[in-house]
């Protein structure tokens, strides 16, 4: 095993924490194998892009006005041109939205064998073996895929602790002729509602689940977060049956979360729900079924009923903070 590409997924500028994880696990699976990294970066100006990248030992940049934001045609044209031209061994990528579609797209076009939703990755000789979940999480699966292959990373896989390495070589590539005969051209954005906060940035969630029952009972998971100083986020359900907007919604369709804690009230715990929080530093379930899968991540629990005791935590709560 000699080489693996990395494409490096940028936002607004910054390079997402997702693809810095996939960088460093590209950096360990290389060290275990006795390979290199190199990190493909797109965009009109790469160069504040390649500042960012750390566990690489080649950057690879492609500048073209096309490739200033995320248009699918225009990454994977370029994405496709740089395979077949290095012929990494391994094609790595972040398992968001754009690593899936380029991930899918990038191997039919390059002829390689593609495993996504990758959760565990590890390299022998030729041989990639992953563990995968399969039906959102329901199933996980472990396949081997011979190289040369693409796969995507789940987020969360690998920690993003690589290291500046002395010497990086950055190279810049030519950007294929077809940017410039494009059939699909970038118009616009469009920005989710934010709502009146970001729940991807506070250190502590109160999020409600199906089990709060209806609307108006969320007035208790609110009392509770006030108390703590968090803010109030949800499962789908919550979010669907129009109870709270979509810019609080925690899971594989909302928000992948961090918080220092994690108050689930009245959630199962449903592997899409688990994706979004399940790195949060410490998370207390409260769900009356003690068989819920919450339970298998909480680092605390309790099975009262959360109607009986959000009210008893709210008041023991503002009695100590009075
Ligand atoms: C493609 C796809 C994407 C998805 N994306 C997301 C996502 O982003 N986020 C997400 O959350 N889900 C997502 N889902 C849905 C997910 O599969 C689950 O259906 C959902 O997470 C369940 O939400 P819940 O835990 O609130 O509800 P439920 O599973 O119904 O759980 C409610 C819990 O409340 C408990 N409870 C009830 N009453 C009380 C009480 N009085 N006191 C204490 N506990 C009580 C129950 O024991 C139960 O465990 C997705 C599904 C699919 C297929």
């Amino acid at each position: 095993m000699s080489v693996i590409l990395v494409y490096v997924e940028a936002n607004d500028g910054t390079v997402t924490a997702a693809s810095l994880e996939t960088l460093s696990g590209a950096r360990q699976l290389a060290d275990a194998a006795g390979g290199s990294v190199e990190a493909l970066i797109l965009a009109a100006d790469p160069a504040p892009l390649s500042k960012q990248v750390v566990g690489a030992d080649r950057i690879l940049e492609v500048a073209h006005p096309a490739l200033a934001a995320y248009l699918p045609e225009a990454h994977q044209a370029v994405l496709v041109e740089t395979v077949k031209a290095r012929k990494p061994d391994l094609l790595l990528l972040a398992n968001s939205y754009v690593g899936l579609d380029l991930a899918a797209s990038t191997a039919i076009a390059t002829d390689r064998p593609v495993v996504s939703y990758c959760m565990a990755v590890a390299l022998a000789g030729d041989v990639l073996t992953t563990t995968n979940q399969v039906y959102g999480g329901k199933i996980e699966a472990v396949a081997e895929t011979r190289l040369p292959a693409v796969a995507a990373v789940n987020p969360g896989t690998f920690k993003s602790d690589a290291t500046a390495k002395p010497g990086v070589e950055t190279l810049r590539l030519e950007a294929p002729a077809a940017l410039g005969s494009l059939a699909s051209s970038f118009v616009e954005a469009l920005k989710e509602e934010s709502g009146d906060v970001d729940i991807t940035q506070q250190e502590r969630l109160v999020s409600v689940g199906r089990g709060i029952g209806e609307a108006d009972n969320i007035a208790l998971a609110q009392a509770l977060a006030e108390a703590l100083g968090a803010v109030v986020s949800a499962s789908r359900p919550v979010v669907d049956a129009g109870w709270m907007p979509k810019s609080r919604q925690v899971g594989k369709s909302g928000h992948k979360v961090k918080p220092k804690l994690y108050v689930a009230v009245g959630i199962s715990g449903a592997p899409e729900h688990l994706e979004g929080m399940r790195d949060a530093g410490f998370i207390v379930a409260i769900n009356q079924d003690a068989k819920a899968p919450i339970f298998d991540v909480a680092h605390i629990g309790t099975t009262c009923d959360l109607f009986d005791l959000l009210p008893a935590l709210t008041e023991r709560l503002n009695t100590r903070n009075a």
